[in-house]
């Protein structure tokens, strides 16, 4: 192995962790980087008894895509590795193009490790495309979590994804190659400027005048990440202190909350709202920002599917009747993305939040102590126009109301994001 190719495998050993998996997945897209990823992993796998097994994810987006699997799984066949083409059934025309179609890779390559028992994924983005991403997220303001970048290991779905190279740069890699005499495919959409990315790439180059580059920009995001890391454990000690869960619902204790620093009140908030109303985007920072200071003077508000409620010294984050979807659920099913309803078999039922009508079947529901609007959210079973079960409100009648199992324990998911 050349000097430089030693060199480049121990910066991306030292990013891997400690102890590799038997069977280790590589993502290879054809390119330039994750052509000597793989290179440079075969070396390591080679010394520490490691299985490598190779996966190409065709879009379908461009004609070129069959050949390109195809390379690769010419390559892989060289280098005596087992190679699959995963292929995505195509756009539905929802979203943004790019961003579906790097989670359905994301999905793909995870479905194929899940199936060859392979237990982390090996991702070929480096020190440029952490730069990039950098420079993305500054343009929107970004907050400490947007700037520590992508992690270097991060759990999707159970199988680890590694990205052992953003410690080293394209051009590391490129001269790395030609050294060697590899060759790879380079992608036509690395050069339009129609994509954000693209332009960061350009607008990197002329950086480089005052000091700003990918190995810079990359351990910005690595100091960030620990930053992070210490505001991740500082606001779950928090969380313990000042929210407590009943429910489906958080309560606040308002005079320990005012105590905090802003960043995380902030964490807390933004936690509660996505445990509570789904873990999509994160509410925007003009939202959290009009939340809190509700919080503080102790005023109702609104945010991301979510309702402010202040009672005495408290402050209660419930679900939002209006955001909840209206059509309805069915027993045994994730009902607003986080309720499993289940009780005696009735063939009509029907998954509906409480409401105003449900809420006079139960009369004595002031005796739970809990803010009206809370329990006109709260899942209950109708049999057409008769209330069958409302759990939450004390009216269990055999049913029960599950948080769902994905959803993890409350202290760590509200926190860790
Ligand atoms: N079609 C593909 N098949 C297999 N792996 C791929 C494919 N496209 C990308 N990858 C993997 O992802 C790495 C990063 O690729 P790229 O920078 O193009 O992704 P991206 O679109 O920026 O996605 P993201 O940054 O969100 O992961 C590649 O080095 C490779 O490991």
């Amino acid at each position: 192995m050349t000097t430089q190719g030693t060199l480049l495998k121990s910066e991306l050993r030292a990013r891997l962790p400690e102890n590799l998996p038997r069977r280790l997945g590589v993502a290879v897209s054809g390119g330039g980087d994750s052509v000597a990823l793989l290179s440079l992993l075969k070396h390591i796998a080679q010394e520490e008894q490691v299985e490598l097994f190779v996966a190409t994810v065709n879009h379908n987006l461009r004609p070129e895509a069959v050949a390109e699997a195809d390379w690769v799984a010419q390559l892989a066949q060289g280098l005596g590795l087992p190679h699959e083409t995963l292929h995505w059934q195509g756009w539905d025309q929802t979203g943004n193009l790019q961003d579906r179609a790097r989670q359905a890779r994301y999905q793909l390559l995870s479905d194929w490790a899940r199936d060859k028992q392979i237990g982390a994924i090996a991702l070929g983005h480096t020190a440029d495309d952490q730069a990039e991403t950098m420079l993305m997220r500054l343009a929107r303001a970004a907050g400490v979590t947007g700037l520590s970048g992508m992690p270097a290991m991060r759990n999707y779905q159970g199988i680890m994804l590694l990205r052992p190279m953003l410690g080293v740069t394209r051009q590391q890699l490129r001269d790395y190659l030609a050294k060697i005499g590899a060759d790879w495919i380079e992608d036509p959409s690395n050069h339009d400027r129609r994509f954000d990315r693209i332009k960061a790439r350009d607008a990197l180059t002329g950086l480089s005048e005052i000091g700003i580059s990918a190995h810079s920009l990359s351990r910005v995001a690595e100091n960030l990440a620990q930053a992070r890391e210490a505001l991740e454990q500082i606001t779950q000690d928090s969380a313990r202190q000042v929210l407590s869960v009943d429910g489906g619902d958080i309560c606040v204790d308002r005079a320990q909350f005012s105590t905090l620093p802003a960043e995380i009140r902030r964490r807390l908030l933004t936690g509660c709202v996505r445990w509570i109303a789904g873990r999509g985007y994160p509410p925007r920072q003009a939202a959290t920002d009009r939340a809190l200071l509700a919080i503080d003077q102790g005023e109702a508000a609104t945010i991301g599917g979510c309702l402010l409620i202040p009672k005495a010294d408290k402050m209660w984050i419930c679900r939002e009747l209006n955001a909840v979807e209206s059509a309805p659920g069915a027993p045994g099913q994730i009902w607003d993305g986080r309720w499993i309803l289940s009780g005696p078999a009735i063939p009509d039922a029907q998954v509906h939040p409480l409401g105003a009508a449900g809420l006079k079947a139960v009369p004595d529901w002031r005796a739970l102590g809990k803010p009206r609007a809370a329990l006109l959210a709260s899942p209950s079973v109708w049999s057409g126009e008769v209330l069958v079960s409302a759990p939450m409100v004390g009216f269990s009648n055999g049913w029960l109301a599950e948080l769902t199992p994905e959803e993890p324990e409350f202290h760590s998911s509200v926190l860790s994001h």
